[in-house]
């Protein structure tokens, strides 16, 4: 019989070459356009407020105190079952999606197929995290799982190797989790946030603006004098999504591309316009809501191994249909061109990157309505247990209340770079420079605006051109 062995140092391999603590950098790609033969050595780096996302510990006790409603929250048992585990499959034909699909309603865990490949761009070293066939491969994660409400983990603070700070310098948040490999108890071990099972209460609302967001609400039954919170550093979700190749990341984009080019708003200024209503002034959806209900179900119902849509409910009014008349005042109640769902993840090695793509546009769970805050509230943290794909997950930067919006930095401001060719970190990593002011942008997409309405508010969407 194994002996579990305490979790205070990483965990020990799985086999795989050690990697390297790798500079993270992930973009939200709002648009690409890429040159034909362009050697993508552009990096994107991560807002800087993850920076400050380190020590972990604090404001415990107030949190566990917020709420005792997590009946389900701490369900021990699950983490040692598939919890976490990286189920991957290669999708190769319709046929063989459809069975994997009907496998996945049902269960059943998947054969991990590690697929990383060298991507074949000009004389780089990137490495895809996926084949670059057009092959489609879908990330099977459980998500929204983890901490539970208001710092149910307060009192058992994160180990130094376990903690979201604890990275590299990167203000992208890099970790490895223990895993079935690891000989430790699972539901004793510190290094697996992301793995445990309860849910945290959220929900969906349609905002003026920037279409649908996501809310912290407990319910208002659980401890009305003192709602509960989220202390910093709390385990929110995962991005889910299909994992795609770089190459049908960029076919993807160029139609997205289009579509949201063809959807597009006159930009105006986010100070022209009331701030976004708040969680008190939303209201039950109105009966007959049901594009608002579809639309969520779609991105809900798929990928989600452990929420049904009816978990994450819609609160709020209903937004806009087509046909809708426009606001008075001239501004029109939509959140502007149509988003899409495609996450890129870079990270950078000395002479390499590894490159992740996941698209929830077809399937995924809430996160994929995370907006954007040029001051968020979350920040992601690059998640490895066992295997080399990572997987995305969001934490909580500071103390969340009932009623906030879920928010997280999609891409890299200027200020946050020294200078044009990149900034060089503690460590010595380089990165590039991503979603620059000021940096010539396409028609579709320049001077897009954002409505966060942070005072830190810079007036755009992080945008860079290039995948
Ligand atoms: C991943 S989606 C987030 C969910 C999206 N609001 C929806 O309704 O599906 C990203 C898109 O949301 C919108 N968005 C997110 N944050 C925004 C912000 N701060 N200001 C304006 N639009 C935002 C943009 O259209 C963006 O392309």
């Amino acid at each position: 019989m194994l002996t579990p062995l305490p979790c205070v140092s990483p965990p020990p391999s799985s086999g795989l070459p050690p990697l390297p603590l790798l500079p993270s950098t992930f973009r939200w790609v709002d648009s690409v356009v890429l040159p034909s033969g362009t050697h993508n050595r552009r990096l994107h780096r991560r807002g800087g407020g993850a920076g400050s996302a380190g020590k972990g510990q604090t404001e415990g006790a107030e949190a566990a105190e917020g709420c005792g409603c997590d009946g389900e929250s701490r369900n021990s048992a699950a983490l040692g079952s598939n919890a976490g585990k990286a189920s991957i499959e290669s999708i190769h034909s319709p046929s063989t999606r459809q069975k994997s699909d009907q496998d996945q309603s049902k269960g059943d865990p998947t054969t991990a197929t590690d697929t990383h490949t060298i991507d074949d761009e000009k004389g780089s070293n990137n490495i895809d995290a996926t084949p670059d066939n057009h092959d489609v491969v879908r990330h099977r994660m459980p998500s929204n799982s983890g901490n539970p409400v208001a710092g149910q983990d307060a009192d058992r603070p994160l180990s130094p190797t376990s903690s979201p700070s604890s990275s590299t310098a990167s203000s992208f948040k890099f970790e490895f989790e223990c895993s079935s490999s690891c000989r430790c108890l699972p539901d004793q071990c510190q290094l697996r946030p992301t793995q445990a099972s309860a849910r945290l209460p959220l929900s969906l609302g349609y905002l003026p603006k920037k279409g649908w967001g996501v809310f912290f609400s407990p319910p208002p039954s659980c401890a009305p004098a003192r709602p509960p919170s989220l202390p910093p550093h709390t385990f929110v979700a995962e991005y889910t999504g299909e994992l795609i190749s770089t190459v049908e990341a960029r076919r993807r984009l160029a139609i997205y591309d289009e579509v949201s080019a063809l959807s597009s708003l006159p930009p105006s200024h986010p100070s022209s316009l009331p701030p976004s209503p708040g969680i008190g002034k939303r209201t039950s959806p109105p009966a007959g809501c049901t594009h608002a209900v579809e639309h969520v179900k779609h991105a809900q119902g798929h990928g989600q191994a452990n929420a049904a849509p009816a978990e994450v409910p819609i609160l709020g009014p209903c937004p806009p249909q087509e046909g809708d008349k426009e606001e008075s005042g001239g501004g029109r109640v939509h959140a502007g061109p149509r988003p899409h769902y495609l996450l890129t993840l870079l990270e950078e090695g000395d002479d390499f990157y590894l490159r992740t793509s996941l698209d929830a546009t077809h399937c995924g769970n809430v996160s994929r309505f995370f907006n954007h805050s040029c001051d968020p509230n979350m920040y992601l943290v690059c998640v490895r247990n066992g295997g080399l794909l990572p997987r995305l997950c969001f934490f909580t930067q500071r103390r969340v209340h009932a009623g906030d919006e879920l928010t997280f930095a999609y891409g890299e401001r200027e200020e946050n770079h020294a200078s044009k060719g990149g900034i060089q970190d503690e460590s010595g990593a380089r990165f590039g420079r991503s979603c620059a002011k000021g940096t010539p942008l396409p028609q579709s997409q320049s001077g897009r605006p954002c409505w966060c309405g942070s005072e830190k508010c810079v007036g755009n969407l992080p945008y860079q051109p290039g995948l």
